[in-house]
């Protein structure tokens, strides 16, 4: 049997009770922590309340030799993702592997990332578009800069349908964790570069470590970069579409957003 188990936003202590059930009886415990990680917490700690070591898999060991699922066919493995096990991963591949092979699978879901910002934008989840990832600038075999442009494609997809854009920030061994900042800028950069107003006089919510006493959430004009110093890790981005009254307001209110956006309303 394999058990992928979800693990929440922040620390050890937001898995599931039945989670954590599951762990505890598992005669073997994978993580993988390179789609997302929990920043309040080390796997030693992990070990600790769990009760149980836990072997960590490096992205080769899941997308492409992912060998430690033999042993879910004699044994009782359970995996651990951060966030929802299969909310923004490519770990259904691993499912369909296991099917294949004729492993038994099932879900135990955690709060993931791409519903807890609905609560604390105050966006709200039926008037989001496809999301998007903004990857680090790569250096190309001539030796350019390349910024993928991706990303801004999408948000203008979204924006010409009147839609919110989830942009989820790389996360990578080399570089470590993108800041809401540092997309930002990307964003901005190519804007300067295609000049068809995505990014121009537009309102951004940048939010930080969801899930922990101390989240940060901050909605302002996307070029007023400064604004959006929001601390450590984990960092994730929304481009507001068309917003709703209630939309507006709670960027207002809850998320320090400029008044201005409510005047349109008011005018109306
Ligand atoms: C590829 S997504 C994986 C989502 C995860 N499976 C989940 O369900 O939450 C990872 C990205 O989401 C964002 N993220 C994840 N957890 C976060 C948190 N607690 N606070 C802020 N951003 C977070 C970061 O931009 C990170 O690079």
């Amino acid at each position: 049997m394999l058990t992928f188990i979800g693990l929440g936003l922040f620390d050890e202590q937001d898995i599931s009770l039945k989670g954590l059930k599951a762990v505890q009886s598992a005669d073997l415990v994978y993580l993988e922590f390179y789609t997302s990680y929990l920043m309040g917490t080390t796997i030693e700690k992990m070990e600790e309340l769990y009760g149980k070591p836990i072997i960590r898999l490096m992205r080769e060991d899941v997308e492409q030799n992912p060998d430690w699922l033999e042993n879910a066919k004699t044994k009782n493995v359970v995996f651990l993702t951060g966030g929802d096990t299969m909310a923004s991963t490519t770990h259904i591949d691993l499912r369909i592997r296991a099917k294949d092979s004729g492993i038994e699978t099932r879900l135990i879901h955690g709060a993931s990332i791409t519903s807890a910002i609905f609560g604390l934008s105050g966006l709200q989840n039926y008037r989001f578009g496809k999301s998007v990832s903004i990857p680090f600038p790569y250096v190309s075999s001539r030796g350019n800069r390349v910024v993928t442009e991706t990303p801004y494609d999408t948000i203008k997809f979204n924006q010409e349908n009147g839609l919110h854009t989830l942009v989820f920030l790389d996360i990578n061994s080399e570089h470590g964790y993108m800041t809401v900042q540092e997309g930002l800028s990307l964003l901005l950069e190519i804007e300067e570069k295609r000049q068809e107003g995505v990014m121009t006089e537009r309102i951004a919510v940048g939010i930080a470590r969801a899930g922990s006493n101390d989240v940060c959430v901050k909605a302002d004009f996307a070029d007023n970069i400064d604004a959006f110093e929001l601390g450590g890790p984990l960092q994730i981005l929304v481009i507001p579409g068309n917003l709703h009254f209630i939309e507006a307001e709670a960027l207002v209110k809850l998320a320090g957003a400029p008044e201005c956006l409510l005047q349109e309303f008011s005018e109306s």
